[in-house]
């Protein structure tokens, strides 16, 4: 991976970064010829570029998308890395540390998306299949074009998802009954159900308006105090997995430092003089 110096864009072998926005980041799979299969390089490429997001001062919100037929087919299914292990000779006690380090490196793979304090909105065209599931499942917002259709594929290849899907989609959908039959039988899911459970909260009709959509989306969310922004992401991921005790406590620790910051002083003159509020970089 290369990073260019003014233009802020990176050279990925497997994602294509571009700036199309103020403050906002597109980030698009980009193995279209293989249908964004995520191989051992997409893996890891996706880690870096999160991590690198995460603390990139000239981006306020980040676009995930697919370059070409389909957002994804998921998992790259000739890749060598997971191949060479279960085919190898090796012990079995050791062939399972092997497995147990790869698969970890997966799952960070798409906890750096939720851990990036910038929202980051998936927009889905086409197939989003297996670990395309577990990655959306990790982004903060979705929204997909009519076309889209999904499928939690992982039992079709005998194994039990692993990189997020069964933790996170049935509390981003909120209806265990639901998850459990969508993974438990592999069946494909389209467009109108997801934004029926929630998976989706817009439709757009083809991929062109999806992207403006989402883009126009990100802009808005870039126009606001970064401060606030990203407390509330980082606020609203805390209160998911903990109490509303905890999760009180943890904003109010967050917010006793927050409040202090120029960007409340500036929202609220702002809003008082009816004038668009310029925040600093963070
Ligand atoms: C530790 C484990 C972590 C995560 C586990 C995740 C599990 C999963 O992700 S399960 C899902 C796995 N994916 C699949 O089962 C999809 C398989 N592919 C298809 O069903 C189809 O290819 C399609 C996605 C529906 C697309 O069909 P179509 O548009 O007709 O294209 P094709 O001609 O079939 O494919 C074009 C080209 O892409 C290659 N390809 C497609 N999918 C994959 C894949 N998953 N892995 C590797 N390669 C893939 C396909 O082989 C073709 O390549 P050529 O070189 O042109 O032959």
């Amino acid at each position: 991976m290369k990073r260019n110096s003014s233009s802020e864009t990176w050279d990925f072998k497997t994602l294509k970064v571009t700036r199309p926005r103020e403050y906002v980041v597109n980030v698009e799979l980009n193995r279209p010829e293989k249908r964004n299969a995520m191989n051992s390089d997409l893996w890891s490429e996706i880690r870096a570029c999160f991590l690198q997001l995460a603390t990139d001062a000239d981006c306020r919100a980040v676009v995930l998308s697919g370059a070409g037929k389909m957002f994804t087919a998921g998992l790259d299914l000739t890749d060598a890395i997971l191949q060479e292990t279960t085919m190898s000779d090796a012990d079995v006690g050791r062939k399972a540390f092997s497995l147990r380090r790869n698969i970890a490196l997966f799952q960070e793979s798409f906890t750096v998306i939720e851990k990036c304090p910038k929202p980051v909105i998936a927009a889905v065209h086409s197939a989003c299949l297996g670990a395309g599931i577990d990655m959306i499942s990790a982004c903060d917002i979705r929204y997909c074009s009519s076309d889209a259709w999904f499928t939690i594929k992982e039992v079709d290849l005998g194994l039990a998802a692993d990189v997020g899907t069964l933790q996170r989609f049935p509390k981003v959908i909120g209806n265990d009954s639901l998850a459990r039959e969508l993974a438990l039988t592999a069946r494909n899911f389209f467009a109108d159900e997801a934004k029926e459970m929630g998976f989706v909260s817009r439709i757009f009709p083809d991929k062109e308006q999806l992207i403006e959509g989402a883009l126009d989306l990100a802009s808005t969310i870039a126009s606001k105090s970064p401060i606030a922004v990203q407390g509330t992401k980082i606020s609203m991921v805390y209160a998911r997995d903990h109490s509303v005790a905890d999760s009180l406590e943890h904003v109010l620790t967050w917010n006793q430092a927050m409040l202090q910051s120029e960007d409340v002083k500036n929202a609220i003159m702002a809003n008082m003089q009816k004038q668009k509020p310029v925040f600093s970089k963070l």
